[in-house]
């Protein structure tokens, strides 16, 4: 398994930021987390990155506990930060060709993706727009192939067709195990397989977000009796089976029976109001 979180714990002060966090993420996984301002999704994530410390609990990266890992797990992890801190003077090539070389990374990998993410050579990095930056941070994230990718809100305040094409790359990179965060449960719906939502620091659910869809699924039933037609809606099965037990004893005639899948953003203000 490429990650493995247990108990992750971060307090400042007496303030607790991260609670009792437990998630995994193998090859080919991308996970959401989502939760409102504050829910404590950076401080997690930058803890995964190694930029901070945890208070408790374990983080492990194939099997391996982070702190055993010393710096040799750099090689593996691309950590995208919430805001671009990029070098404004230098040309893209100059800037990735910085980081290449730090990684020890053949060069052509340089153009390789600026090619990929479609970025121009001929302009210094400081007259990019703000999804032309985003876009060469990632690149930067990718310089050295790393096995395991943590981006910190990749798509925010990017216009919609940039965000989507940011999220379909991120959607094709099969070959690792993703972990990003997102306030835009569009995108967080499109592009992941797992998802956390995050509340004051806590996890209030983790899991596939098929599954949740399951659990959150209602029925819309439409029947006639006493030549009225009515609708009424259940959220489970066994309900539902009653009533129409009940409909059927007094005569009525079942029209209709509809299954309503939530979208995500349904299922995220449910569960966090
Ligand atoms: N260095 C710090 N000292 C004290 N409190 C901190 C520190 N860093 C973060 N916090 C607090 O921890 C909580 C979680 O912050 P965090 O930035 O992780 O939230 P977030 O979910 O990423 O929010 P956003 O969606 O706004 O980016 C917040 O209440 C924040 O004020």
């Amino acid at each position: 398994m490429e990650v493995v979180v247990e108990n992750l714990r971060k307090v400042y002060g007496s303030f607790v930021a991260v609670d009792n966090l437990s998630f995994e993420v193998s090859k080919g996984e991308i996970l959401g987390i989502i939760g409102e301002n504050g829910a404590g999704k950076t401080t997690t994530l930058k803890i995964l990155a190694g930029l901070i410390e945890k208070t408790s609990g374990e983080i492990y990266y194939f099997g391996k506990k982070l702190e055993e890992w010393g710096v040799e797990i750099k090689k593996k992890i691309g950590f995208l930060p919430e805001f671009d801190a990029l070098y404004e003077n230098l040309y893209p090539n100059e800037y990735l060709s910085l980081f290449a070389s730090i990684y020890g990374v053949n060069k052509e990998r340089v153009n390789f993706l600026l090619e990929l993410f479609e970025l121009p050579k001929d302009r210094m990095v400081g007259t990019f727009s703000k999804g032309m930056k985003r876009k060469l941070s990632i690149c930067r994230t990718l310089i050295h192939d790393p096995e395991i990718l943590i981006y910190d809100e990749p798509i925010s305040g990017l216009d919609p067709s940039t965000s989507l094409s940011v999220s379909e790359m991120i959607r094709n990179m099969k070959d690792k195990a993703i972990i990003f965060s997102a306030h835009n449960l569009y995108y967080v719906e499109a592009t992941c397989s797992k998802i956390l939502i995050m509340k004051r620091g806590k996890s209030i659910y983790y899991g596939e977000i098929e599954e949740l869809r399951d659990l959150m699924k209602s029925y819309r039933l439409r029947y006639s009796l006493n030549g009225e037609t009515f609708e009424e809606t259940f959220e489970s099965v066994e309900d539902l089976n009653r009533e129409i037990k009940r409909i059927v004893d007094s005569g009525g005639k079942i029209e209709d029976i509809e299954t309503l899948v939530p979208r995500l953003e349904e299922i995220y203000f449910k569960l966090t109001s």
